[in-house]
């Protein structure tokens, strides 16, 4: 069977399955541990459901990220006349688009940059602006959750961490919102220049004015003599910023969604915030905010599941299905924050495993606790099983919560 041929009758992975993701992606796992599929950009990828079979995925250097690739095999996987964009590079030298050896040496500059004692010195931060976001709630009869909250938060703190000034902000939701979603290719290509532009500019004042903060850190960050050239500073800047604008907004969003809907979880939190702790980690397994690993290609045939895939072949290592796989998680259709959700793969697995995971689990407990405390009686102001979801290939989040903070 050729490749235009096996198109005709593959799924889409398009808006109606976002809005349907686990249930749709729970028959495809009941039928096939690896099933191809399209996007709506005309390319096609092969999907990966079972927990297993994504574990060993994620840990299998025949998997490949490189960078320098990425174009021609994106090109080899485009639907005829699917006029589907090229991929944005100018910010994509980063080392979630690399293997080893260069991710190995990216990774060592910027793990000694970002530390767990500097994620931990946020603390007394991240509280203070989770109160000073709750206050501003409190006057108020209906906000949307997403705007007035689970945004704000995680961006400030990067923003703060890496020194974005404030009058640039909204221009980084923007453009981060333009590169990820299913936007035109010319928009893109706009939002990836002005991107780089400032983030030359930012670095440039720090290599000036020096301070104590993690760019700071990054750009003197060295191991062996070596160190991040400007071109890979402004890539690894530019993945931190958009891993801590895309990720904990929706991990909260969501997680709160799923505490409305099963009022007697709220209830059990509320009564004992203690519960915090495993509260989130079943929000990353039940509905993380990323849905597939990202960009990866086989290098060579490789069997997974028992299914064969020919090399050069975009594959999709799903996180969502495999977080629901009952074969790992008995009854995973059943938000529980009282279960061990150990090993969900929602930060990922292997050398790519999320570097932000420690700071990502801070927001969440603090914002998730300061909601409850605060606001015991929170309610949704629509109704909780229309939410309408955002169309992207990676990151599921709603488009909107609005919600009553004191109750309705
Ligand atoms: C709930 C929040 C978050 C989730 C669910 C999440 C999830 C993930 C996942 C699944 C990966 C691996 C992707 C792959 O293998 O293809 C990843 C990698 C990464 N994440 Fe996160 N992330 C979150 C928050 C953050 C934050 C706040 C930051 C930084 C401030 C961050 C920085 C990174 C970086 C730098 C990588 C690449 C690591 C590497 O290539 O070695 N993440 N994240």
């Amino acid at each position: 069977m050729s490749t235009t041929e096996a198109h005709t009758e593959v799924p889409v992975f398009d808006a109606a399955f976002v809005q349907d993701l686990h249930a749709r992606y729970a028959e495809i796992r009941d039928a096939t541990p690896v099933q191809r599929m399209a996007t709506p950009h005309g390319l096609s990828v092969w999907v990966i459901t079972r927990y297993d079979d994504v574990r060993a995925a994620l840990a299998d250097p025949r998997l490949c990220k490189e960078v320098t690739r990425i174009q021609e095999v994106i090109a080899a996987n485009l639907l005829p006349d699917s006029g589907g964009r090229e991929f944005e590079d100018s910010l994509a030298s980063h080392m979630l688009n690399m293997d080893p050896p260069d991710h190995t040496r990216l990774r060592k500059l910027v793990v000694k940059a970002f530390t767990s004692r500097r994620v931990e010195a946020l603390r007394p931060r991240v509280e203070q602006i989770t109160e000073r976001l709750l206050d501003d709630m409190a006057g108020q009869s209906e906000v949307d959750l997403l705007d007035s909250f689970a945004f704000p938060l995680p961006i400030q703190v990067i923003s703060e961490l890496l020194g974005v000034d404030e009058s640039r902000r909204d221009a980084f939701r923007a453009w981060t919102n333009v590169l990820l979603d299913a936007s035109d290719r010319e928009e893109a290509a706009v939002a990836a220049a002005e991107m780089s532009q400032y983030l030359a500019e930012l670095i440039e004042v720090k290599r000036r004015e020096p301070g104590d903060d993690l760019l700071t850190a990054l750009v003197d960050a060295t191991e062996d003599q070596d160190r991040l050239s400007d071109k890979e500073l402004i890539a690894m800047v530019f993945l931190l910023l958009v891993a801590g604008h895309e990720t904990t907004v929706n991990l909260i969003a969501n997680g709160v969604l799923h505490l409305l809907r099963n009022p007697e979880q709220w209830a059990a939190l509320r009564a004992d915030p203690e519960l915090v702790t495993g509260a989130v980690e079943e929000m990353l397994r039940f509905d993380g905010p990323v849905m597939h690993g990202t960009f990866r290609f086989t290098a060579e045939p490789m069997t997974i599941g028992g299914v064969e895939i020919p090399a050069k072949q975009i594959v999709w290592v799903g996180l969502a299905a495999a977080n629901r796989d009952p074969e790992q998680f008995p009854e995973p259709d059943r938000f529980d924050i009282g279960r061990d959700a150990h090993g969900h793969v929602a930060f990922g697995h292997g050398i790519h495993f999320c570097l932000g995971a420690q700071l990502a689990r801070l927001e969440a407990h603090t914002a998730l606790r300061g909601l409850v405390e605060r606001f015991p009686n929170l309610a949704a102001a629509g109704p909780l099983d229309d939410v309408q979801w955002r169309f992207s290939t990676l990151i599921h989040g709603l488009r909107a919560f609005p919600v009553h903070p004191a109750g309705r």
